[in-house]
């Protein structure tokens, strides 16, 4: 049976962790899916990963939408997600014509980076069909901003408004929060505080769900590693077994560990 937003709800109502990862292509696509990953991402990370650029700002519309299409052709029923690449969502007209371009392309839904300011492009999304997925902690479209890849809302005040923004995108229409690199903690209180599920990555295992980069998980990314990586092909024979080792870490919540989180 194929995953569905609402999927991920009766997980989270049944407090059933889920897993997904990133793939951006066809035969990754169908591995990943294969392996039982409930939720595949197209994320801009490709930027950095097959680019080989710093950031993420560099991909463009038209390369999320190849590498799009290029996951939906492989895809065995997992829901398929596509980031929306950096200022494709600047303004509410820009990201209603780009989010149209991701699901033709065969998206079922898109995850934008930001906080309050996203509640009418979100709005105008959800109302008009495209499940949305906001993105928020460590946003890496805004590193020239926050100055690097640090973890964020570790002071009350930061902690507080990541919660306030958590909720307002849900009111306005957010079908699904991820939180990237937030101490453990913060992203448990905000998993309590929303109806809708939460992945995390670098958030703790008290999410609801988690994502991971393929190329980080199977230990070929180069330079330094993040906290939060695992090296899944380390102990398994093969790259479909380390994926299905991640589904099934992810599921028996044994993934992330204390030494992949950030504790405050
Ligand atoms: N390969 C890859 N994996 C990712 O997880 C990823 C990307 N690329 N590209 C986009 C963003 C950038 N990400 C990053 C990159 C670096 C850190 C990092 O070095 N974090 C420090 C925390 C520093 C602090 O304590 O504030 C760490 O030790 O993990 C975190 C997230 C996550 N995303
Ligand atoms: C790290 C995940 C959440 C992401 O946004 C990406 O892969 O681009
Ligand atoms: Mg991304």
């Amino acid at each position: 049976m194929a995953v569905t937003i609402n999927t991920l709800r009766e997980y989270k109502q049944k407090g059933e962790a889920f897993s997904a990862l990133t793939s951006y292509d066809a035969t990754f696509a169908q591995v990943v899916s294969e392996a039982g990953v409930d939720v595949i991402l197209i994320g801009d990370s490709l930027g950095m990963v097959l680019q080989g650029h710093d950031s993420t700002l560099p991909v463009t519309m038209e390369q999320m939408i190849y590498h799009t299409s290029c996951v939906a052709r492989g895809n065995k029923g997992s829901l398929i997600m596509a980031d929306m690449p950096f200022m494709s969502y600047g303004t509410v007209t820009d990201a209603l014509d780009n989010a149209a371009e991701l699901m033709r392309a065969g998206a079922h839904m898109v995850k934008l980076e930001g906080t309050d300011w996203m509640k009418d492009t979100i709005e105008a999304l959800s109302e008009r069909g495209v499940p949305v997925c906001a993105h928020l902690g460590l946003t890496p479209q805004f590193v020239n901003k926050l100055g690097g890849y640090k973890v964020q809302g570790r002071d009350e005040k930061a902690a507080e408004a990541m919660i306030e923004h958590a909720c307002e995108l849900e009111a306005a229409g957010a079908d699904i929060i991820l939180l990237e690199c937030v101490p453990a903690p913060l992203a448990a209180r905000i998993t309590q505080a929303v109806k809708a599920p939460v992945i995390g990555i670098g958030a703790g295992s008290d999410t609801d769900g988690q994502v991971l980069v393929l190329h980080d998980m199977l230990g070929v990314t180069t330079g330094r590693k993040p906290r939060f990586v695992k090296n899944f092909l380390a102990d398994t024979g093969s790259i479909p077994e380390a994926i299905t080792a991640y589904a099934k870490a992810v599921k028996e919540r044994s993934f992330p560990a204390e030494e992949h989180t950030f504790k405050a």
